[in-house]
């Protein structure tokens, strides 16, 4: 494709050099930059691109887009374009080099705190059982049904990688789009290339405080996707969420799902329990019977935005129903763990202080002897969280676990001192792990994650609930800047096979 091609698309503020040349590649790192690319320099929050233009220059690049130039450029046969918004400009440009693969297809864009990656997985199912063939794009992974599947770097994909892959999810069959769109990408425009159709909204609560200045540009951020991608489409919102209300008053054509009858999806009469979530959801696009094995009150507002979606498509009540109900199990979100000792094992993505409370209220009010949860707060991130997961955790379990969760490069002892310091806040106790008290609010701190969740285990016997929150899916741990094979699942699994083995005789001191 020639580069002029590619100007009306992104709209420039400025060219100089020429444009009649043939561009083979975008990219927006110089370290992959091969000869013929088009380079675009993006500021960042390590660095800046525009430091790396002479690096892409003698790379290959043949023009270079920038929002600003330190000088007047010159280098033989290479063209600089500047432009008001060098990631909106990359999105766009992104869309168009790669056919606009988003064209002629639904878009669905899911956003907000908790929730997205469950909804996409429901609406997924929904589509295939409606004869569909659905590109996801999320946490999990980027997949094409059976046929394609991409490691997932980020929830949203950088939007160079966006509308490659999707394009080529197009060559393979995809007719439909469904992604979850993070405050990260809305922020960096990452879905700007797409004309999103439907757009979802779940929840919002604290979280990525240390990315975004507050809640308000949070949640001003997730706005993007209603007040500036959605176009002529349709906004679903969750009115039972005071975010969700307030975004109402500024799309009063939208459509709500939540607990009230006043909802355009509401639940009429639905049983929540051990054994899943039963009966009628209704509004108005008739009514759905809904029979789906997760459990938890949260899980019914994933259900309502799942169906909402698939209504608007004008799939048939029946499809709906019959997609509900082979839904698969999303991977790491309230997973069960099989064993022999009786115990309920599961592993959850948790990692909000919002997320870990819901999680546990659903724990807490199934029938049980002791309820056990392990978990920790990621490193790099929002530390604003970290109290808030810890106080969770001791208010709802009789025994937390603390320990670590991909500490990157922070101190894996000074995250648990601040997870220590919101549990004792919030009223807990924290026990010496040799003797520990039955008592709720108590709290042990063990580091390392393996000896955590079978320190755990080793305490859990029949009748009791163990939750390992916070990694979820995640088969790794990043200690520094190094990503080890660690998953929950294997971890939790092998250590209650082994429990079961060789019981601890007389069990641990707990009294
Ligand atoms: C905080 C954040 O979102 N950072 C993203 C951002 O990086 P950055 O601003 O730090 O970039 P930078 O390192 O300063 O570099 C600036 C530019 O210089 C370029 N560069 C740099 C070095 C060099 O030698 N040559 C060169 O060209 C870089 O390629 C980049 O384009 O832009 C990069 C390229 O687009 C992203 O990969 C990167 O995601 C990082 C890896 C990340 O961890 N992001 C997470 C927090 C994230 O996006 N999470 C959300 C939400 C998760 C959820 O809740 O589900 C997600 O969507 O995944
Ligand atoms: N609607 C909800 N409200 C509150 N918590 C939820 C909700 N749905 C799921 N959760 C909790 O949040 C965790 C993450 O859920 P899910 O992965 O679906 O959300 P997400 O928005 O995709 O999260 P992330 O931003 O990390 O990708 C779940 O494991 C569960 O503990
Ligand atoms: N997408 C989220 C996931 C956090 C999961 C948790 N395991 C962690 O590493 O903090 C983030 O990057 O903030
Ligand atoms: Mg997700």
């Amino acid at each position: 494709m020639q580069l002029r091609e590619l100007l009306n698309a992104i709209s420039p503020v400025a060219v100089e050099g020429s444009t009649a040349v043939d561009i083979c590649a975008l990219e927006c790192d110089s370290r992959q930059v091969k000869p013929g690319a088009l380079f675009f320099a993006l500021p960042g929050s390590k660095t800046d691109g525009r430091k790396y233009i002479s690096q892409a220059l003698a790379a290959g690049a043949i023009g270079v887009v920038a929002d600003s130039f330190a000088g007047p450029e010159q280098a033989e046969g290479c063209c600089f374009i500047q432009v008001a918004n060098v990631r909106r400009a990359m999105a766009q440009a992104a869309a168009h080099y790669y056919g606009n693969p988003g064209k002629g297809i639904p878009v669905i864009g899911v956003t907000g705190t908790n929730g997205k990656t469950t909804i996409t997985y429901l609406i997924e199912a929904i589509l295939k059982s409606a004869g569909y063939t659905p590109a996801v794009f999320g946490t999990v992974d980027y997949r094409l049904a059976d046929t394609l599947r991409f490691e997932a770097t980020h929830t949203t994909p950088e939007s160079l990688d966006l509308m490659r892959m999707l394009a080529e999810f197009r060559r393979h069959g995809a007719n439909a789009l469904v992604m979850e769109v993070s405050s990260h990408a809305l922020e960096q425009h990452r879905a700007d290339g797409l004309d999103f159709d439907i757009a979802v909204f779940t929840n919002l609560t604290q979280d990525h405080l240390d990315y975004h200045a507050g809640l308000e540009p949070y949640f001003a951020s997730k706005r993007r996707l209603f007040t500036e991608l959605l176009g002529n489409g349709v906004a679903l919102i969750n009115a039972d969420d005071p975010y969700g209300r307030r975004l109402l008053t500024d799309i009063p054509a939208a459509r709500t799902f939540g607990r009230r009858s006043s909802c355009t999806l509401y639940p009429r009469q639905v049983t929540i329990g051990r054994e899943g979530i039963h009966g009628v959801f209704s509004g108005s696009h008739g009514e759905v019977q809904i029979d789906s094995p997760m459990i938890g009150e949260f899980n019914l507002s994933n259900l309502l935005a799942a169906v909402a979606v698939a209504q608007q498509l004008n799939i048939s009540n029946e499809q709906i129903a019959a997609g509900i109900r082979v839904a698969p199990q999303v991977p790491g979100r309230l997973e069960r763990v099989d064993n022999d000792g009786e115990v309920l094992a599961l592993v959850d993505y948790a990692h909000t202080g919002d997320a870990l409370e819901q999680v546990l209220k659903t724990l807490f009010n199934l029938e049980h002897q002791r309820l056990y949860t392990v978990v920790g707060c990621g490193g790099d991130r929002d530390p604003g969280k970290r109290p808030l997961m810890a106080a969770a955790a001791v208010n709802y379990s009789d025994l937390a676990i603390f320990t670590s969760d991909n500490p990157r490069t922070e101190d894996p002892l000074a995250i648990l001192d601040q997870i220590r310091s919101g549990a004792l806040a919030a009223g807990g106790c924290e026990l010496d792990p040799g003797t520990v008290a039955g008592d709720s609010r108590g709290f042990v701190v063990i580091p390392d994650r393996r000896s955590a969740i079978n320190y755990a285990v080793d305490l859990a016997g029949k009748g009791d609930l163990l939750l390992v929150a916070g990694k979820g899916h995640e088969d790794y741990q990043i200690l520094g800047t190094t990503k080890i094979h660690f998953d929950d699942r294997e971890e939790l699994q092998r250590a209650l096979a082994q429990a079961c083995a060789a019981p601890i005789p007389g069990g641990r001191a707990h009294v």
